[in-house]
């Protein structure tokens, strides 16, 4: 069964477009990710599907139930981080995840303790003491305290160094691995990449695609730019170059293709410089699209 489902979801807010006919489905235990730039409508499905928002037009329904009808319940099971978070700033971090777990009617100390020490988070501090980070965390604490069947995080990783990132990632799949379903939202190809079975790719309101991450990364694509001795040297072939552009003594390339063969030829050319970048969603979309 479908654990999500929607069918020509459509949100518009008076003069601006939210979302426009929107429909996708996330199986049970999938890690599901939902990636486009910003202003895509990313947090509007999200908002829709969690009835915060009413739908201008089309359906959806969490767990097979109504998301209009059956919210309340479906609410009961799942854990949401929004992407910006707002606390009751004087409370201190413990005491306002008791509280919000009450909506939940679970609260076990223990996992709170065994979360927040996986996050390196403090619960003993104040809510307003915190930095962005650190609020981000009691927000992925909260969100994953009840053990929520279906878990949805609104870019969940803005503000997280790289080593909590990781742990997160890690505290996901554990989720994952007990049964839940997570459907996150990010503007970082590379993060969805690391996590996700399969990603829908939202852009100007519009879904573009929903693939398995195997088929996006068989076509993966990296940004290369290489500083050479002359600008004369800059006048070679490579196999999987998509796109060049040339700028004094460095080329930029849109790479799509094998790694090794790129690293071969790299070698046989004067390089004074190489870097490696993962290329924009833009440049992605516009590969996976021509
Ligand atoms: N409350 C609102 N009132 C009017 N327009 C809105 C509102 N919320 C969002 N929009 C518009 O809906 C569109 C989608 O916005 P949304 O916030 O869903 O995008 P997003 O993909 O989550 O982007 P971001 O990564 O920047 O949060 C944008 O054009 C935005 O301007």
């Amino acid at each position: 069964m479908a654990i999500v489902e929607l069918r020509n979801l459509t949100k518009s807010y008076r003069k601006n477009r939210g979302i426009i006919d929107v429909s996708f489905s996330i199986e049970e235990g999938e890690v599901f990710g939902f990636i486009g730039p910003n202003g895509a409508g990313k947090s509007t499905t999200i908002r829709t599907l969690l009835n915060f928002i009413y739908p201008t037009s089309g359906s959806a329904t969490i767990f097979g139930k109504n998301i209009i009808k059956h919210s309340q319940e479906i609410r009961q099971n799942i854990g949401y981080l929004p992407s910006e978070i707002h606390y009751y700033d004087d409370m201190k971090v413990v005491d306002l995840l008791k509280y919000s777990a009450r909506f939940h009617k679970k609260f076990s100390a223990e996992r709170m303790k065994e979360l927040a020490s996986r996050l390196d988070l403090d619960v003993n501090r104040k809510i307003e003491d915190l930095s962005f980070g650190n609020r981000k965390k009691v927000g992925i604490v909260q969100a994953l305290l009840h053990e929520p069947k279906l878990i949805i995080l609104d870019e969940p990783t803005s503000g997280l160094d790289p080593l909590i990132q990781n742990h997160f990632f890690d505290l996901l799949k554990e989720e994952r691995d007990n049964g839940a379903t997570i459907f996150f939202s990010s503007h970082i190809l590379s993060e969805v990449q690391k996590m996700c079975d399969r990603v829908a790719i939202i852009k100007d309101g519009k879904l573009v695609t929903v693939e398995t991450i195997e088929h996006l990364t068989k076509n993966k694509v990296k940004n290369i730019t290489l500083t050479l001795e002359h600008p004369e040297q800059l006048h070679f072939e490579l196999n999987g170059m998509i796109k060049k552009e040339v700028n004094g003594n460095a080329v930029t390339l849109l790479y799509s293709g094998d790694i090794k063969a790129l690293l071969k030829r790299l070698n046989d050319l004067p390089v004074q410089d190489v870097l490696i970048e993962e290329p924009t969603l833009e440049e992605v979309f516009m590969h996976y699209y021509e």
